[in-house]
């Protein structure tokens, strides 16, 4: 069955995965939002969080380096300064506005410590509402934690069901669905329990989206990496996360996928960037889509560190998230260094 919108979707998944290029996340929630502004010292109010996303967005240079910006709901009807709309803002200069509709991740009922995502109610007219404001993808996140006996398969299986159904709205709306599983870095298991829940986890999403008759050429996903628990007694070192991660997608992405993104998830800025480059390394040639980042802190942390301590620094703080773009850009390509850290210095 030929997708109506087939042509207008691979074209977002195209722009979006331009090579060299990644996609920001500037979506948390207003509940995430303030925790990260009160641990910079910065008090959380629609304004505050208006200026702070403009600062990032109009960021010189980082047009280079950002294909896309997942937005908020908030921020998708929020301008700059000037009154230009955000999403307008970013469609002139040649990047792509996204929005996350998910409604958070939720207790599960008779699954204990677990979480299922929300967000399926009036989707389909929220989706219409957002493409007329111009967003041409959005994000989904469903939250899988590893821990004693978890993830559940009920837990694996209700998320996967639910990202299905929310990819198969979006497409029907023009919309390039981002489905976000991410496997939590929290806990002290090692890298071999990442790796089976993250390959058991794929297996269902991908066999759900197949169900729900999404077209993978129009979709992209949005992982977490193969990597150890923060709290692990001996956490693997960089190649072997790439090396990981990389045969884990292998072994459960089908090839027509539009993309794969990653997230951050709690790593560092230049960890992060370090686990991309290797990754972007050990795949070439070997895997058959794009791959990029789609950081949220491990882009902005540096940024919002100097704006939260001082105000009057926006102009530095729009450089060091610039700085983090064009790193991570360079990983994007394998052509990242170390040393660019320090040299730019
Ligand atoms: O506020 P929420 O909905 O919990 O989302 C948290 C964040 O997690 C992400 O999905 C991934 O972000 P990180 O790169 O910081 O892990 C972001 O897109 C989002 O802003």
């Amino acid at each position: 069955m030929m997708h109506k919108h087939a042509k207008a979707l691979t074209e977002t998944v195209r722009t979006l995965t331009t090579r060299g290029k990644g996609i920001v996340a500037l979506d948390e929630s207003n509940a995430t939002c303030t925790a990260r502004f009160e641990a910079a010292g910065v008090r959380s109010t629609p304004e505050t969080r208006r200026q702070y996303r403009e600062l990032l967005m109009t960021a010189p240079g980082s047009e280079d380096h950002i294909s896309g910006a997942i937005l908020y709901d908030e921020t998708i009807r929020q301008a700059t300064s000037d009154g230009v709309p955000f999403p307008n803002f970013l469609r002139a200069r040649g990047q792509v506005p996204g929005i996350k509709v998910d409604t958070g991740a939720k207790d599960l009922a008779n699954a204990p410590g677990e979480k299922v995502t929300e967000g399926l109610d009036g989707l389909r007219e929220r989706l219409a509402e957002y493409h007329a404001m111009g967003a041409r993808f959005a994000k989904w996140r469903a939250v899988i934690a590893i821990g004693d006996g978890l993830p559940s398969q009920l837990c694996c299986e209700a998320n996967a069901h639910a990202m299905a159904r929310y990819a198969a709205l979006c497409q029907e709306a023009g919309i390039v669905p981002i489905i976000e599983p991410e496997v939590l870095i929290d806990g002290s298991h090692d890298i071999d329990r990442c790796e089976s829940v993250t390959e058991h986890n794929l297996r269902i999403v991908f066999r759900e989206l197949q169900v729900h008759r999404v077209l993978l050429e129009g979709a992209i996903l949005k992982t977490s990496m193969v990597i150890s628990g923060l709290r692990a007694t001996k956490r693997a070192g960089v190649q072997e996360v790439a090396k990981r991660t990389v045969a884990t997608l292998l072994r459960c992405v089908p090839a027509a996928l539009g993309g794969v993104v990653f997230l951050s998830g709690g790593q560092g800025n230049v960890e992060s960037t370090q686990h991309l480059n290797a990754m972007q390394q050990v795949a070439a040639g070997r895997a058959p889509w794009p791959m990029t980042f789609s950081y949220a802190r491990a882009l902005q942390q540096p940024a919002l560190e100097i704006w939260g301590a001082n105000q009057q620094c926006a102009a530095e703080a729009q450089q060091a998230f610039a700085f983090r773009a064009q790193m991570n850009a360079l990983a994007a390509r394998g052509e990242y260094r170390q040393s660019l850290e320090t040299e730019a210095a």
